[in-house]
């Protein structure tokens, strides 16, 4: 794919309504759960990112028949728990760590080979998180000697249920091991410390699969499946992401006289740390209509220009906004006073080093930041930075997307040296950006 620099410059308010691209987490989940269901499905809303792409692909590959309509829907028509085929080519996951380590726990209980790849950012993320507990329950691996991809998994005919508490909060890890779970006899259960998104519990009790939840006497939650599952297929509505929808609401917040609407994002609390931090910071968002779709919460978020001021975020509430630290930074950067990011070390293995490039970007922008191994302040003066700095993007798209919305509130422009790969979360991000009234063009 060519490089494609972007730049933001300041301009006037943002205003209007703009619905953003469905969620990436559920999307991929319908897709997976659409391919294990006995059945048709039918999925409306469903993102069509370049991420998603991949998992249809490689379901494709495993035998599912998946397509999209002529009307914008997806319909998939599922094999049955258990029922997948051996894939004759390799399984390209792209930039995506969720198809990546979701469809490893998920041809694990199959008893055949499937080969795995990525990008130049996803042969760099560990693989041992997911390969260490499904080993447990019977699979094997053969990954590069540094626990990274490209790698292959032998998936077991004799698959052992397992009870693993998480080392890291990953709900992607929960996810490949309830995944194996489904093709395991006997009860599958995942201990979780801090809870984490859980859209693949919500999904499975939606297709019909009992899920159970208990609260351990720590505190702790066991979430567990019993396995030979049936998944009945049941049509879905995926809401519309909260983590993308977080750069239209920070940049209606930092651009002066904005008022910007959001309809049907996904309220799920163990996603919403993002909007609750920006609250605290005095964040003028309100969140109405609130309803429910296909087993999710969603709302139509009302967000309206606001002087914020620097604030702690709580380290236990890294799981819920994990993805939303770097549109955060944006946002501390032009607020009054310090604001404090602990416990933030997984953002040291998403797509880039998120942690690093933000703490670079920011000072490249002219804002002081501290930065430690597991944390970082970023210290607001209580207007936006000066700007003026091209940011290096490391095929990341939320550092892309972040820079972008901080340049169209700063003095100078701010620039991103590749912007092509925000086409895997968030496809039309600049035109609907700028249908708001934003200056995002090429250069
Ligand atoms: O389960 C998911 O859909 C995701 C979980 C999170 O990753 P981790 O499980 O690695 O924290 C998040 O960063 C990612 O964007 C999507
Ligand atoms: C970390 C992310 O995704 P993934 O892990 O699926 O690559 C993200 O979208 O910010």
């Amino acid at each position: 794919m060519p490089a494609k620099p972007l730049v933001a410059r300041k301009g006037g308010a943002l205003a209007g309504t703009v619905r953003v691209p469905g969620d990436k987490s559920i999307s991929h989940r319908s897709l997976m759960f659409g391919a294990l269901a006995l059945g048709e499905t039918r999925i409306e809303g469903l993102l069509t990112g370049e991420d998603v792409l991949r998992t249809a692909d490689a379901l494709r590959a495993l035998g599912a028949s998946i397509e999209r309509l002529d009307d914008g829907t997806w319909r998939t028509r599922g094999r049955g728990v258990g029922g997948l085929a051996e894939p004759s080519r390799v399984l390209d996951m792209g930039n995506s760590g969720t198809a990546a380590r979701l469809l490893m726990g998920l041809v694990s209980t199959h008893p055949f080979t499937s080969i795995f790849t990525g990008d130049a950012s996803l042969v760099k993320r560990p693989m041992a998180r997911v390969t260490v507990p499904l080993s447990k329950m019977g699979a094997s691996f053969v990954l590069r000697s540094n626990g990274r991809l490209p790698g292959a998994v032998v998936g077991t005919n004799m698959p052992v249920p397992i009870e693993y508490r998480l080392p890291v909060a990953s709900a992607q890890v929960k996810s490949a091991i309830l995944l194996a779970g489904l093709n395991t006899p006997g009860r599958t259960t995942v201990i979780e410390a801090e809870p984490t998104r859980d859209h693949t519990e919500r999904m499975l009790r939606h297709f019909g699969v009992d899920v159970r939840e208990e609260v351990l006497e720590d505190g702790a939650l066991a979430v567990s499946v019993t396995g030979e599952a049936n998944l009945t297929a049941r049509d879905l509505v995926v809401p519309s992401d909260p983590s993308s929808a977080a750069f239209p609401a920070v940049a209606a917040l930092l651009c002066p006289g904005s008022e910007v609407r959001l309809p049907g994002v996904g309220t799920n609390t163990r996603r919403t740390g993002l909007y609750e931090t920006l609250k605290e910071m005095g964040a003028d968002i309100a969140f109405q209509d609130q309803r429910e779709e296909a087993g999710e919460p969603v709302a139509d978020l009302l967000v309206r220009a606001t002087a914020l001021k620097g604030v702690e975020v709580p380290p236990d509430r890294a799981p819920s906004m994990i993805d939303e630290y770097p549109i955060l930074a944006m946002a501390a950067a032009c607020a009054t006073g310090p604001t404090v990011m602990r416990g933030i070390g997984e953002l040291r293995v998403k797509e880039s080093d998120r942690l690093a490039m933000v703490a670079d970007g920011l000072v490249a922008c002219g804002v002081k930041v501290e930065a430690g191994e597991d944390w970082m302040v970023v210290h607001g003066t209580g207007k936006p930075p000066k700007g003026g700095a091209r940011i290096a993007t490391a095929l990341d798209h939320r550092i892309a997307m972040s820079f972008l919305v901080l340049g169209l509130a700063t003095d100078e422009p701010v620039g991103v040296d590749d912007g092509s790969f925000i086409d895997t979360s968030f496809p039309g991000f600049v035109r609907l950006m700028n249908g708001l009234g934003a200056g995002i063009g090429e250069g």
